[in-house]
């Protein structure tokens, strides 16, 4: 039945010389071997001898259930159910793109193993749960749309009905299930996918499961059977922390990526990105589409133009270019477009951040153009901030990015750095858990009734950090002390929120200062991606057009007077509105949306009228030192500034309304690193404000300059 020995699986990649010469910028590219294989428990074909689950590279097109029978799971179809039907908690590792997630829960499904259950399957990000979800209906066939037995469940949008048995979701709604049923008991199946991200939530997801399975038991409640799932994952870490449970290999490789790195190494890696896609496009046929991984919305943005220009030049040979860009903060209408197929003699060019990276199939796509970065948040309980920083992927990220190729036939992936820089990259990312601030995860806990320092955690967060978060915690009014294993009622309404507990408690507090409706607009726009288009060569355009907007009191409020604008305008005038001011039409509806959903819960809490501050915006910022306050920073001389709360030196970022001002106190929504901190989203207040609204703070945290 099944090999009890570890095996080494059939990962390498095949090499041929590929070279890549481009003027002006010459990137040069070796080939190179696949990726190193975990150990992993073999399960062997049951009736097909071929190690690839295709057979095939240049077949006409298929029909979606033929491409189901030809994934490498599909032979072990059997096998697995009766894995599954035996194991109560099962870890199951299988190539990128080899039918792990589309296909295992339909099977699970259609053998019936979740009898009067739903099958669950989290994934860390909401392309992912909503792309997956939309092609699996689509291979339920029928006419099936999402939302009948198949759906999704992401931050404000849930796609499901009471038809659902199959539901996609992120990990962060699972979670926030759990908050109000502990036992998920909706569930017999939960597939926790992609478990080597460790984002945060998995992280805690991976602890409420346990408990959850272990309860049932207990209870002699209908059982929960619990599925690992990844291409990449330390098996042995995690079956030792879910009770030695049976982990599994599914043998069988999806297409081959040939792998290539530059000889040299590339600095400029955006410019080396642009010119191994026009290398690329140059060369090969038109229905082969690229995916270029970058690291965030304004290198995606800058690259994505680069791109469309030089397409355009008369001298630039090949079909015509029509190019995408995905991050996290789109709107998921925008997102999901990158999923449809390119016209005729179109070559389609997706340009993304790692959110691409696990999980998702975007079909065409033949060639991944990896830039090697990622930008990633990381805690610093010392300074107290928060910084979003480039730094350089891990091998499982470089597999997993490469995994996005040869997922409908062979593919070719470009790595933009050297086989030893590769090398020297850390073999693992390290989990969120142990680098992130534990504010927003120590409130759920709590609101699932535990402190996160008794939490059964696959791997504990710093001590450091957890002490940090329950301070904050204790500020914030949501806990009575730092011990507390239970939630003040501020701090149960501020769990109820799908917010960084600051803007929850901004929100909360809007109902005392009588400006609920521009907190909430305000938390939307901070909660969804920039609003503000600023071309590379429209810059000054730009701000003329939107300086009308500009308020001395920062950038919150700035961005408040757009809303109201755009909310004035008439419906028809809108699209036409946003051209001419050069704001993302997109985005802001995307707030809108968000601003709706957040009222909903404020309606939920009881938090009564919708008030309004109107003109008097005092209100508004004196609303939110209720939830920022410990991100104030003082002017301490020409341009300068230090927090309040651990004394770092910081300036504020050029793109802010203020940054050719001084004011004395600033709160600031975001912190980013370059070759100095950056503070972003600020907005103007008063050091008596201070003193009345957060006394207890102000006496542990002088200002150096006491004039109001
Ligand atoms: N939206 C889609 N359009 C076309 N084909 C798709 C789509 N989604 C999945 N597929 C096909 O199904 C295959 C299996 O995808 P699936 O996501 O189940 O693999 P996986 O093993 O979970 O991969 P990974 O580890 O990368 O998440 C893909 O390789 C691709 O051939």
């Amino acid at each position: 039945m099944m090999d009890s020995k570890y095996a080494i699986g059939n990962g390498q990649n095949s090499i041929n010389k590929y070279k890549i010469k481009m003027k002006p910028l010459p990137v040069i590219f070796n080939n190179s071997s696949g990726p190193p294989n975990a150990k992993k428990i073999k399960l062997n074909d049951e009736n097909r001898n071929s190690t690839n689950g295709h057979t095939n590279n240049n077949k006409p097109k298929i029909s979606i259930q033929d491409q189901r029978r030809n994934l490498p799971v599909f032979d072990k179809r059997n096998k697995l159910l009766e894995l599954v039907k035996r194991h109560k908690t099962l870890i199951i590792l299988g190539e990128t793109g080899s039918g792990k997630t589309t296909q295992i829960p339909q099977y699970i499904h259609s053998a019936r193993l979740q009898e009067n259950g739903k099958i669950g399957i989290t994934q860390p990000r909401r392309v992912a749960a909503v792309s997956i979800a939309t092609r699996v209906a689509q291979e339920f066939g029928h006419g099936m749309t999402v939302g009948d037995t198949v759906g999704y469940s992401v931050r404000f949008d849930d796609c499901t009905s009471n038809k659902t048995k199959i539901k996609f979701m992120t990990d962060g709604m699972l979670l926030r299930e759990a908050m109000y049923d502990r036992l998920l008991m909706e569930y017999t199946v939960i597939i926790l996918d992609e478990a080597h991200e460790r984002t945060i939530h998995t992280d805690v997801l991976f602890g409420i499961v346990k408990k959850a399975q272990k309860t049932r038991e207990d209870r002699n409640q209908t059982p929960l059977k619990i599925i690992i799932m990844s291409a990449t994952m330390d098996v042995e870490h995690f079956s030792q922390y879910f009770n030695n449970c049976q982990a599994v290999y599914l043998e069988g490789r999806t297409y081959p990526v040939n792998i290539n790195y530059t000889i040299k190494p590339h600095d400029d890696y955006q410019t080396s990105c642009v010119a191994t896609f026009f290398k690329i496009h140059r060369e090969a046929p038109s229905n082969h589409d690229v995916l270029i991984f970058l690291t965030g919305q304004e290198e995606i943005e800058a690259c994505a133009q680069r791109i469309r220009l030089l397409a355009k030049d008369p001298d630039v040979q090949g079909p015509s270019v029509k190019c995408f860009t995905l991050y996290a903060a789109q709107p998921s209408a925008q997102q999901m477009s990158v999923f449809q197929p390119s016209p005729p003699n179109t070559r389609k060019v997706v340009i993304s951040t790692n959110i691409a990276e696990t999980s998702i199939t975007i079909p065409g796509i033949r060639y991944v153009i990896d830039s090697g970065m990622v930008k990633a948040r990381t805690f610093h309980p010392s300074t107290g901030l928060e910084l979003l920083k480039v730094q350089r992927i891990s091998h499982e990220q470089a597999w997993q990015r490469a995994g996005r190729a040869g997922r409908d036939s062979e593919g070719h992936c470009y790595r933009i750095y050297t086989r030893s820089q590769f090398e020297l990259m850390k073999k693992s990312t390290v989990p969120e858990i142990r680098r992130a601030n534990l504010l927003t995860v120590s409130l759920q806990l709590l609101a699932l009734g535990v402190h996160a320092n008794y939490f059964d955690f696959l791997d504990k967060p710093p001590k450091e950090a957890t002490v940090a978060a329950f301070e904050q915690l204790q500020l914030l009014g949501a806990v009575d002390d730092v011990n507390s294993i239970c939630l003040t009622p501020v701090g149960r309404k501020m769990a109820k929120f799908p917010l960084d507990p600051r803007f929850s408690k901004i929100i909360l507090a809007a109902e005392q200062y009588g400006c609920l409706q521009e907190a909430l607009t305000v938390v939307s726009l901070l909660s969804t991606e920039s609003i503000l288009i600023n071309p590379v060569t429209k810059q000054a355009e730009a701000q003329k057009v939107r300086q009308k907007f500009c308020s001395a009191y920062g950038d919150l409020i700035t961005l408040l007077n757009i809303y109201r604008e755009f909310e004035a305008v008439g419906q028809n005038n809108k699209r036409i509105w946003c051209h001419e001011h050069f704001i993302n039409m997109r985005n802001i509806l995307h707030a809108r949306e968000i601003r709706n959903q957040l009222e909903q819960l404020c309606k939920k809490c009881d938090m009564g009228a919708m008030s309004s501050c109107g003109g008097d915006l005092d209100r508004l910022r004196k609303c939110l030192i209720m939830g920022m306050f410990m991100n104030v920073a003082e002017l301490v001389r020409d341009h300068q500034y230090i927090t309040l709360d651990k004394k770092q030196s910081v300036q504020f970022h050029p793109s802010s309304c203020l940054h050719r001002q001084q004011p004395h106190l600033v709160l600031f929504a975001e912190v980013v690193q370059t070759n100095k901190c950056y503070l972003r989203g600020l907005t103007t207040i008063e050091a008596d404000w201070l003193r009345e609204i957060v006394p207890d703070y102000m006496k542990s945290h002088s200002l150096r300059f006491n004039s109001s």
